[in-house]
């Protein structure tokens, strides 16, 4: 089977052009709401949605030797080893059809990051990053209510250390290189969408709500 490289090669006309699949990372803590957004986008966008965190979960119900270990970092808020997480992305990558992702919670340390980029040689067009104060966050998460092993307070104070501690260095490597439009996630979820939009929808197109979009260092509630 050929990557996911190998399939975007391939234009309309059948010749092979090197056109590598665009690749938007979506970050922000746990519940900042990543996934609601990533629906929005799915069906305005055309993009592929894929949560790190869905395949996970999709690979210790489908009984895979590595189920239980996946099992006990995520009750852990722990972040899985980048190889498994990377092989999932990159499967379900190749299945979908499409060349425009949304990877939705990956890379969350800077290991992920780095192996992602060695791998698939794939560099993010942009990250999403949705900034929302903890608060907000820990009261989206209590009342979430999916049956999620995770969503108990406990597990939900880990994952926010792990959040401050690992996966803020990677969104600030990205604002380095001028890559992260942020987003004020703590307004309703259509609010929140307005700003969404004026970062997909084409440059000559006016969109509401664009003044919400800022810089990594702007206003930052979620430490
Ligand atoms: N802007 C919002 N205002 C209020 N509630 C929201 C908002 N966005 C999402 N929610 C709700 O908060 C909960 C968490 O949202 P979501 O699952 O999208 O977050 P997430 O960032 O994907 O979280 P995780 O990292 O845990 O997967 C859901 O119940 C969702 O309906
Ligand atoms: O790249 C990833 C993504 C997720 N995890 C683990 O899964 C849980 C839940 O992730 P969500 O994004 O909230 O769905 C996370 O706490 C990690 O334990 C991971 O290891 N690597
Ligand atoms: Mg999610």
């Amino acid at each position: 089977m050929g990557t996911v490289v190998d399939a975007a090669k391939q234009d309309v006309n059948g010749s092979l052009a090197e056109k590598k699949p665009t690749v938007v990372f979506v970050l922000g803590g746990p519940g900042s709401g990543k996934g609601t957004q990533c629906a929005n986008i799915v069906e305005h966008f055309g993009y592929t949605h894929l949560s790190a965190g869905d395949l996970l979960r999709a690979e210790i119900n489908s009984g895979s030797e590595n189920g239980t270990m996946i099992q006990n970092m995520i009750k852990e808020g722990k972040i899985v080893p980048s190889e498994v997480t990377i092989r999932l992305l990159q499967k379900a990558m190749q299945e979908s059809g499409n060349d425009k992702f949304l990877i939705d919670g990956f890379p969350r340390n800077e290991e992920n990051r780095a192996a992602f980029e060695e791998v698939t040689k794939i560099e993010p067009a942009f990250v999403l990053f949705f900034d929302c104060a903890k608060e907000e966050m820990e009261r989206r998460l209590l009342s979430r209510n999916q049956g999620r092993e995770d969503d108990n307070i406990e597990t939900i104070r880990k994952r926010f250390k792990v959040f401050l501690e690992s996966s803020l260095p990677v969104v600030e490597y990205y604002d380095s290189k001028g890559k992260v439009r942020k987003i004020d996630a703590a307004r309703p979820i259509g609010e929140v969408f307005e700003s969404v939009k004026a970062i997909f929808a084409p440059k000559n197109e006016k969109v509401k709500g664009y003044g919400h979009v800022l810089r990594l260092n702007e206003c930052c509630s979620c430490t």
